[in-house]
């Protein structure tokens, strides 16, 4: 039993019973649970409450990105409902990330809070045309700006762990979605690594989605990915 997973499913479904139907399958020793904007649109914070009232640890991934104030008071109530990581998008610079993490630090419990650099989704063209660096020139630069910040790491992806693991050090959380085992679809993501090749680098925790939720057996994906990292 593995009682620090380090697999965070992504439940991006359309409704709470088909999470909650995935939930049922699952146990907090196997994995670790997201709920992001699709799931959350569709249930609400009451679906993430279910799914912390069962032990799960949850990421509730809504990536704020927005001023200052409005963004540490939606912290707050998503850490009223008991969530294990909240998150934001650096971009919104450096006044809205510690207004935020002053909001929460001041709660008796709070979450991790983790900052968005680079969508994994968007590769070197997509950058450029936004007059952007390439993807690990922006995403060190907004995971240093993270740290300094006094957040508790970033989501990037896999290919940015090692370099991110010198700069920022060891306890700086990195989480990593795009990742993808041997022979997968990569779907939307452009910056993807394998499961095992993303622990090597340094991730601490490897966000999964479509490969085991639209797999023909997602528990048994599960626990081959888990393996495949013991
Ligand atoms: O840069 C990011 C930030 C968040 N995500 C989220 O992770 C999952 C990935 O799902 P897959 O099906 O494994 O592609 C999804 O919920 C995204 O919203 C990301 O992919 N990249």
């Amino acid at each position: 039993m593995n009682f620090d997973p380090r697999v965070i499913v992504a439940l991006d479904f359309s409704s709470a019973a088909a999470a909650l139907a995935f939930a049922d399958r699952v146990n907090p020793s196997l994995c670790r649970l997201k709920v992001g904007k699709e799931l959350f649109t569709a249930s609400g914070p009451a679906l993430v409450e279910q799914l912390v009232a069962r032990g799960f640890d949850v990421f509730l991934d809504l990536k704020f990105h927005d001023i200052p104030h409005t963004v540490a008071q939606a912290c707050k109530v998503a850490a009223s409902l008991g969530v294990w990581m909240v998150n934001v998008h650096a971009s919104g610079g450096r006044k809205m990330l510690e207004t935020t993490r002053d909001a929460l630090e001041a709660l008796p419990q709070r979450p991790l809070l983790i900052a968005v650099t680079v969508l994994t989704s968007m590769g070197a063209e997509e950058l450029a045309e936004m007059g952007l660096p390439a993807p690990a020139t922006q995403v060190e630069r907004l995971a240093k700006l993270a740290q300094s910040c006094g957040l508790d790491g970033v989501v990037c992806s896999a290919q940015e762990a090692r370099q991110l693991k010198q700069i920022c050090g060891t306890d700086f959380k990195l989480v990593t979605p795009g990742i993808r085992p041997v022979g997968s679809d990569s779907h939307d993501q452009t910056r993807i690594m394998t499961p095992k090749s993303a622990m090597q680098a340094g991730s601490d925790y490897l966000v999964i989605g479509r490969p085991i939720t639209q797999s023909t057996d997602p528990i048994l994906t599960l626990q081959q990915i888990n393996a495949e990292l013991a």
